[in-house]
């Protein structure tokens, strides 16, 4: 029985989706417009030879008419689409529910207003439950900037920093010596039960340390608290068929830890590829390996850092070749994304886009999976190879990943 392995390059999409003008990113390309920035600022092309040879050029071509700049690849081995998005929004539980099988076609709910966004009752209530006095922020932010301007007011002033996003989001910054790790972990465990039956997606833990605004910087400690997906996912389907679920990274945490067999947490993209290592090299038949690499999305992405996203890539598809000389013989790797965050977009949010399907096995030739109308064929392709209860959404696509 065969090992699955899911590598999910957070916010990495490769044109905008079909629906695009309804979230005002139409022209979004994460994958070619980072790559422009980086040609020009390198005075050379990107250089994925690996991507590339799973086909992520044809798959960013099709789905955006544009073809990257690249050096030739020849003889493509792997399987390469595209997919859009079924689910209502652009975030990372509704991406990774819907490619587990799960689209989230009701309304989250938001916090609308640039300032002021958590209305007055909502915060009474937290600082009822939690023991807060107060809170500072309290409107859309982007999580580095918004710790250098009142990083030092909350360490004088023992409150937490609220902040949200485009997102379905509920973001609490707190400096892990001052507030406390525990306590800002506590805060918002509270603040996920308040928050969880307004259909807010998920309460974000994101502690920082530092002395000053000038050194105040994020830690790997954050957590992500998130309410639990509407319906049985594949990973579920797996578990219950006796089949073993590995979460790296923040996966678990997304699937509010339901149809989680094992988590491994790790800082940073060769960490949480390591793990995934450790994992190909030890985990047993009849496993899936489901890996986040959040870091593409929160240190390039959102912090509009096209070049940084480039080199990161680059940086990655080596370690690919380490990957593939793991896997057994009738593994199948699959590399896709959860949203797009197109680093040279304005704003620091997700932008809608296609997310690329890659699929690789040792036995594989060149297979064109074209456009894929929903993040859910993954998931039904995966609940087929391991033969266990079919998704209600998604079309498998595993008869054309034949082995030669
Ligand atoms: O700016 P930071 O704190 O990284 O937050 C970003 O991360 C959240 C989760 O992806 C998004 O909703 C966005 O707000
Ligand atoms: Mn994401
Ligand atoms: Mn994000």
């Amino acid at each position: 029985m065969a090992r699955v392995i899911l590598m999910v390059i957070d916010s990495f999409g490769i044109g905008h989706a079909p629906d695009a003008d309804k979230f005002g990113d139409v022209g979004a390309n994460t994958f070619a417009n980072l790559s422009k920035a980086l040609e020009k600022e390198k005075g050379r092309p990107i250089h994925l030879p690996n991507f590339a040879k799973l086909g992520l050029l044809s798959a960013g071509e099709q789905a955006s008419g544009v073809r990257v700049n690249h050096e030739k690849v020849e003889n493509v081995k792997g399987a390469y689409g595209y997919a859009a998005e079924l689910s209502t929004g652009k975030d990372t539980p509704s991406g990774h529910w819907e490619m587990a099988g799960v689209p989230v076609l009701f309304d989250w709910g938001y916090f609308d207003k640039k300032e002021n966004s958590f209305p007055l009752d909502l915060i009474n209530k937290i600082n009822e439950a939690t023991g807060c006095l107060g809170m500072l922020g309290n409107c859309h932010a982007s999580g580095t900037v918004i710790i250098e301007q009142l990083g030092e007011k909350h360490i004088k002033t023992g409150l937490p920093i609220c902040y949200t996003s485009a997102d379905s989001v509920f973001q609490v910054a707190a400096h892990e010596e001052h507030f406390g790790l525990d306590n800002l972990y506590r805060y918002c465990e509270i603040v996920q039960k308040i928050v969880g039956p307004m259909n807010i997606g998920r309460v974000i833990a994101r502690p920082f340390v530092g002395d000053d605004a000038k050194s105040f910087t994020r830690t790997g400690n954050r957590r992500d608290y998130s309410i639990l997906p509407p319906a049985p996912t594949v990973l579920d389907n797996i578990q219950k068929a006796g089949g073993t679920v590995i979460s790296v990274g923040k996966i678990a945490d997304i699937f509010a830890h339901q149809g989680i067999s094992e988590n491994t947490k790790a800082t940073g993209i060769d960490a949480l590829t390591d793990a995934t290592l450790d994992h190909i090299n030890t985990a047993k038949d009849n496993t899936i390996i489901f890996t986040n690499l959040v870091n593409f999305d929160q240190d390039f992405g959102h912090r509009r850092d096209p070049v940084g996203y480039g080199l990161a890539l680059e940086a990655f598809d080596k370690r690919i070749t380490e990957i593939k000389a793991a896997m057994k013989d009738d593994d199948i790797l699959f590399f896709t994304a959860d949203h797009g965050c197109d680093p040279t977009w304005p704003g620091s949010d997700h932008t809608r886009e296609y997310v690329p399907v890659l699929a690789y096995h040792h036995h594989i030739g060149q297979v064109n999976l074209a456009e894929r109308t929903t993040f859910a064929d993954l998931g039904q392709t995966i609940a087929d190879i391991f033969n266990v209860t079919k998704l209600s959404y998604g079309t498998s696509f595993l008869d054309e990943l034949v082995f030669k």
